[in-house]
Parts: structure tokens; sequence; C-alpha cells
């Protein structure tokens, strides 16, 4: 007899395991990594002095961060096998696909034999993600190809300059080291989950992170912050935003970036990102984009409660950066790949493969009816 699944739909409040690795609250506050609140990370740490706490519980000291850069530094040149496979892939293609590809091709040419590399194999995935995007994006829209090496000391930094061929301004390298930390972990979320089903039945890292990323691109995962840019982008007043949000909660559209499975009253990554697009905005002499932004989270909360997850905030950043809104969830991926690899190692440390039951809702037995009996 199956047992009814508790909290409904969507295993809504179920608790499918344990983790050192993150706390979710639900009111809005409570989001920590390894211990430490997301606030005192996004405004003091580093994005690789997170990805270290991640791997391995603890801070790292000066020596070590030191060595931590130089490790993820050398790990940063692509096989040319896997350039030449990202320049197969047309300039139209998603780029989350492209990171898909990336991460397969790359377990194609250092296959994970065992699990005694895996801290090597998260390590080379951290430094190699950020060269993929760029160097298919650049090739297939500029026709450069790029050296995916940069003078950057930081994965934030690196990034920027493989994107637009030139050292990364400082504001927003900085913006891009706090965004980075706040999508680094997410406790038990949907592409999580994926990535510790699959490392439950004790596949490679690579297939992990690339059916991961899989579940990260939806619009209700991590395809929300391109999918709010393509809504605020159209409107060019915050009170033309009014109405039209207004008109869309009629038609009961799904508003993007708004809402969250586990908080209920706020997303505490929201207001930490928000800051940043606020100075971004006045850097940038922004006319409108941050105030559209704003009018359209106080009429959500005016007529759903309804509040910004980490993703609203997030297009209009990334917007005020240069950056091309097809690769806003490839970030996404450049950083949660931290809190994925640390979940698998994690669930490898531990391992029962994951395999829950259904209740069952079809037919109730009968006869198979030969084909040529049936209507
Ligand atoms: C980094 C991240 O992945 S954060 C999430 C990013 N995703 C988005 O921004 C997509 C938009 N948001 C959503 O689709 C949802 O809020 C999700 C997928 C994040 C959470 O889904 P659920 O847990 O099912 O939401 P929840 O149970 O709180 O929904 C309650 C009600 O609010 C509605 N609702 C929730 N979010 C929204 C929204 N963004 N716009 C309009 N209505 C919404 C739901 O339709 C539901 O209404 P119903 O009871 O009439 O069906
Ligand atoms: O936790 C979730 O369901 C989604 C989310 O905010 C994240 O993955 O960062």
């Amino acid at each position: 007899m199956v047992q009814k699944a508790l909290g409904g739909a969507g295993l809504r409040g179920q608790s499918a395991g344990e983790t050192k690795l993150c706390t979710v609250g639900q009111s809005g506050s409570g989001l920590t990594y390894c211990g430490y609140d997301i606030s005192e990370l996004a405004e003091q740490a580093t994005f690789e002095e997170v990805a270290y706490l991640l791997f391995h519980g603890e801070l790292p000291n000066r020596e070590q961060l030191a060595a931590y850069h130089d490790t993820l530094h050398n790990l940063r040149e692509l096989p040319e096998a896997l350039k030449a496979v990202l320049e197969l892939i047309p300039a139209d293609a998603h780029p989350m696909d492209v990171m898909r590809t990336g991460v397969s091709m790359l377990g194609n040419l250092e296959t994970e034999a065992n699990f005694s590399q895996q801290q090597q194999h998260s390590d080379r995935l951290l430094a190699t993600l950020p060269g993929i995007i760029c160097y298919w994006y650049r090739f297939s829209h500029d026709g450069v190809r790029i050296s995916t090496q940069s003078s950057a000391n930081s994965i934030a930094g690196h990034f920027l300059e493989l994107l637009h061929g030139k050292p990364a301004d400082p504001l927003h390298e900085q913006v891009m080291q706090c965004s980075l930390i706040l999508y680094a972990e997410h406790e038990f979320n949907a592409s999580t989950f994926t990535g510790r089903v699959i490392a439950s039945t004790l596949s490679d890292i690579h297939s992990a992170v690339s059916g991961a990323i899989g579940a990260l691109r939806g619009p209700l995962h991590g395809g929300a912050n391109e999918a709010a840019m393509a809504m605020i982008e159209n409107w060019t007043s915050a009170e033309q935003a009014e109405t039209e949000i207004m008109a869309m909660l009629a038609r009961k559209d799904k508003i993007m970036g708004f809402g969250h499975a586990i908080y209920r009253t706020s997303d505490p990554r929201n207001a930490l990102i928000k800051a940043w697009s606020k100075k971004l905005s006045e850097a940038t002499g922004d006319k409108h984009l941050y105030a559209v932004s704003e009018r359209v989270e106080t009429v959500m909360w005016r007529e759903k409660e309804l509040f910004c997850n980490a993703d609203f905030f997030h297009a209009s950043a990334y917007h005020f950066m240069n950056i091309p809104t097809p690769l806003f969830t490839p970030i996404f991926v450049c950083s949660r790949v931290s809190g994925w690899a640390a979940h698998i190692m994690e669930q490898r440390a531990n391992n029962r493969i994951i395999r829950p039951s259904a209740d069952y809702t079809g037919s109730e037995p009968r006869s198979y009816l030969p084909i040529e009996q049936r209507n």
C-alpha cells in the first residue's frame, strides 16, 4: 500500500534528506550557507571564499584562499576538442543548451573515472564554465576565437572580461561577486535535487551537473531572470508598467521573478541585489528601468502579496552591466555549480539511491486485449 504523498503536489513541505550546506527560512530570513548568514557573505566575502566554504565546510584562511585562486586560475583553459564542439553550435542556440553540451563534452574528454578526483572535477567545472559560455558566445556572435585566459583573479572579473574583451569595471566586478554569492546555493531546489538524484545512482559528476543545468533552464526556476528582463524591457515608465502588470494579473498570467516555493513573505537575496541594481541604475544614467522594476514590485505586493525572488532585480542589474539577456541564466550556472558540486559530494558521502513512491491514480487491473479485438 503506497502512502499518500505528504504536502501535496510538488513534494512541497516534505523533507527529502539531510544537508549541512544550507538553511532556507520561510519567513525571508534564515538563508545561511554552512551557518553563515547570506547578508554577511554577500557584503563581505568573495565568491571564491563561498565556493571554498561549500566544498570544505569552513571559510579559507588567507593562504588557503590564495592557493584556491591559483588552482582555479590554472584550470581555465578549454580543451581544443571542446572549443571545436562549441564552434559547431549555432548562434541562435539557447545558451543553457550550450552550457549543458559544454559540460557533457568536458565529461567525455575528462571523464570522472572514480570519485577520488571529485574535488578536482568540481574545481575544473567552476573554472571552465565562464570560458565555455563566453567562447561560444563571442565565436558565434562576433566571429572571434577568444582566449579563455584573462587578467582577472576572480571568477566574477574573469566572466566579465571574457564577455566584453576588456578588464571589468571595478563596480561591475563587485556586483558580479555579490550576484555569484547570492546564486551559489539554495538547499533542495529543483536543479540541486536533480543533481542529487543523478548522483545517488553513483553516476558521474558531469551527468549530474548536465541534468541540473536542464532543470535550472526552465522559467519557473533559473530561467526567470531572463523572462523578467523580457517583460520589463517593454515598458518605458513606471505608470506603463503598473497598467501592464494589472492587465497581466487580470489575465492570470504568471509574473516572472515573483513568488517562491519556500519563502512566504520575502526572499532575503532580493534586498541585496536590488541595492546593487539601484547603484548601477544611478551609475549608468538609467532613465526608467529601475523605476519600472520598483513599480512592478510595489504593485505585485499590493495586489497579490507576492514578492520579488532572487531573479527579479538580477534582470535590471545584469542589463545595466551590458550583459546580453540570453546569458543571464548561464551566469546562474557559473555560480550554482558550486552548490551542485557540494551537494553531489554530500550525497555520495552518505548515499542511498533516491527513489520515492507514487500514489497510483490509473486504471483498475485489466486483461490484455489482442489488437484485433480493440476498437
Ligand atoms: C532562483 C529561483 O528559482 S526563484 C523562482 C523563479 N521563478 C519565477 O520567478 C517564476 C514565477 N514564480 C512562480 O511560478 C512560482 O511562484 C514558483 C514556481 C516560484 C513557486 O511555485 P509554487 O510553490 O507552486 O507557488 P505558490 O504555491 O506559492 O503559489 C500560490 C499561488 O500564487 C500564484 N503565484 C505564485 N507565483 C506567482 C507569480 N509569479 N505570478 C502570478 N501568480 C503567482 C500561484 O499561481 C498560486 O495561485 P493558485 O493558488 O491560484 O494556483
Ligand atoms: O529554492 C528554490 O526553489 C529556488 C531558488 O530560489 C534557488 O534555487 O535559488
